[in-house]
């Protein structure tokens, strides 16, 4: 049984993640949540998991560091700078970053690679996700974990070579672009698919999450996973045998 600390406790996530652990085999150590400082929670704790806001990233990493524990890192919207700081700490400890920890979009992103991998650079990738109301971030980290998967797969990188938030006179689109479309409203846990066009015809492959306990089964799954592994970063993949 593994003693896990959350980070971002009083959010969606968070309370779907207590409800998994009050279910399941492992046990809530405890949680924080904005204003709170999780050093003291990762000391009492096997594993942290953190869906919060990148803003709390470094402090949350430091805690985790300083306990000598593996963290998973559920947390979307993080940019170059956060990026590396997970790198940093990875020399030290065992890292999860995902922007899903979902089995089926696990999966998915293993199907993308393949049909990006298969199908070449004649055939345009469009990723296109829907979320809730209340999300603050886009593209969605799945949508961009699907286009890394299509870029990794073409030998190129997204960064590069990705086409997001079309609007007004954009010009044709690029050729290899890999474009993102972002939708919100109501209360939609993750709607994702990754389209596939080419000349008189169109492979769509899709996940629809219908709610958030997918995510939080996950994501208890890939931090009990972690413990005992060895320093370095890891993804969800690792955790399902994909990789
Ligand atoms: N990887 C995955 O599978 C999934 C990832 N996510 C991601 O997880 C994150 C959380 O999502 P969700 O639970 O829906 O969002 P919520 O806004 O419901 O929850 C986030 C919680 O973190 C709190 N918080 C904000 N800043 C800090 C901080 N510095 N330290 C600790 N806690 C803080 C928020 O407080 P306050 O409200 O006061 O700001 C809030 O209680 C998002 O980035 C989302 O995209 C979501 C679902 C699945
Ligand atoms: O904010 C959310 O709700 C979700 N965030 C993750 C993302 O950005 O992809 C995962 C899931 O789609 C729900």
């Amino acid at each position: 049984m593994a003693r896990i600390g959350i980070i971002g406790s009083e959010g969606r996530m968070g309370q779907a993640i207590a409800q998994v652990l009050a279910e399941g085999e492992h046990e809530c150590a405890g949680g924080v949540d904005k204003g709170q400082n999780p050093a003291q929670l990762a000391q009492e704790c096997d594993a942290l998991v953190d869906f919060s806001a990148p803003v709390a990233l470094a402090e949350n990493l430091s805690a985790a560091q300083a306990a000598g524990i593996p963290m998973l890192i559920g947390t979307t919207g993080l940019g170059e700078r956060e990026h590396g700081a997970i790198d940093a700490a990875a020399r030290s400890i065992p890292i999860l970053q995902t922007g899903n920890t979902s089995l089926g979009v696990t999966l998915l992103a293993h199907l993308v690679h393949e049909a990006a991998a298969r199908l070449g650079p004649d055939w345009d990738i469009e990723v296109l996700e829907m979320h809730h109301r209340m999300k603050v971030d886009a593209p969605s980290g799945t949508a961009l974990l699907l286009g890394e998967a299509a870029a990794d797969a073409r030998g190129i990188a997204l960064a590069d070579n990705s086409e997001s938030g079309r609007d007004g006179h954009t010009g044709q689109r690029a050729k290899g672009a890999i474009g993102f479309a972002a939708l919100r409203g109501g209360t939609v846990a993750g709607e994702h698919s990754v389209i596939f066009a080419g000349e008189q015809e169109r492979i769509t492959l899709s996940h629809s999450a219908e709610n958030r306990m997918i995510f939080a089964r996950g994501a208890v799954k890939g931090a009990a996973w972690l413990i005992g592994m060895a320093p370095g970063r890891y993804g969800m993949k690792d955790v399902l045998g994909l990789a």
